[in-house]
């Protein structure tokens, strides 16, 4: 059932079964199937598309930490900002150089890039500094449910950072294991991640309107995804056509 039409006035709440239904219903609009990341997965792209997709992820790595900080601002509730704070830790890390964003850094330094222009940001894409803020900027102004909600693609993750990692260690064997630790310890927190953000999300919208107004934080993130990786493919597609 699709739930980004509002409902009539009146319409019953869903039982917890429909509501996760129809949040997995948009699982066909996750960015796992998005050209550029078939490319990726079949071993496609050359050296310099690989570069510009991980200077462009970037800007997403390290903008997910200031979406979280902006959750855990706009919510009045203990329980949620405790189950929400290791999130940052995770990306920050507990101390300098121990973080996710740390090891997308060593991804990126592992492709070939420099530390320094990646930081810089010289790399990054308009269109994927557009859809990134617009992320940033839901989490800012939105209720905490809803950008709790808009980070249920993580939901749709798992299986495509595993296939991720197998088809990067066969076909670009010269990034090294290191530079693929982003990716395998992502896998081993992703699913329990996942499965916690669902409940909570079940157990707090209470309304009709509130499950509504999820499946479209949902949606509008998964239009962020797809923008990031259509402006990098596009992008890629000049690098490609270059004498
Ligand atoms: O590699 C991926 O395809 C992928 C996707 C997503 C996602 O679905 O948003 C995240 C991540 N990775 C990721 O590494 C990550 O830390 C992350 C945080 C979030 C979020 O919205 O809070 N999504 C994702």
């Amino acid at each position: 059932m699709s739930l980004l039409t509002a409902a009539p006035e009146g319409a019953p709440v869903l039982g917890d079964a429909e509501f996760r239904a129809a949040l997995y219903a948009l699982e066909p609009r996750y960015w796992d199937g998005h050209p550029f990341h078939t490319r990726l997965h079949a071993g496609l792209l050359g050296k310099d598309e690989l570069r510009l997709w991980a200077a462009n992820r970037w800007y997403y790595q390290r903008c997910i930490p200031q979406k979280d900080a902006a959750i855990l601002a706009n919510c009045p509730l203990p329980e949620v900002r405790r189950q929400w704070l290791p999130r940052i830790v995770y990306h920050d890390g507990a101390d300098a150089g121990a973080g996710g964003a740390e090891k997308w850094l060593r991804l990126a330094e592992a492709v070939g890039l420099s530390r320094a222009e990646v930081l810089s940001e010289e790399h990054v894409l308009p269109g994927v500094r557009f859809a990134v803020d617009a992320y940033v900027t839901f989490a800012r102004q939105r209720p905490w449910l809803e950008s709790v909600a808009s980070g249920l693609t993580e939901l749709f993750s798992p299986g495509l950072l595993r296939h991720r990692l197998g088809r990067m260690r066969e076909h670009y064997p010269w990034i090294s294991e290191e530079g693929l630790a982003y990716f395998t310890a992502r896998i081993d927190v992703v699913d329990a991640e996942g499965a916690a953000t669902l409940d909570l999300v079940v157990r707090h919208a209470t309304t009709r309107a509130d499950q509504e107004a999820c499946v479209a934080a949902l949606s509008f993130k998964c239009d962020v995804l797809q923008a990031v990786l259509d402006t990098v493919d596009h992008r890629a597609t000049s690098l490609r056509a270059r004498p």
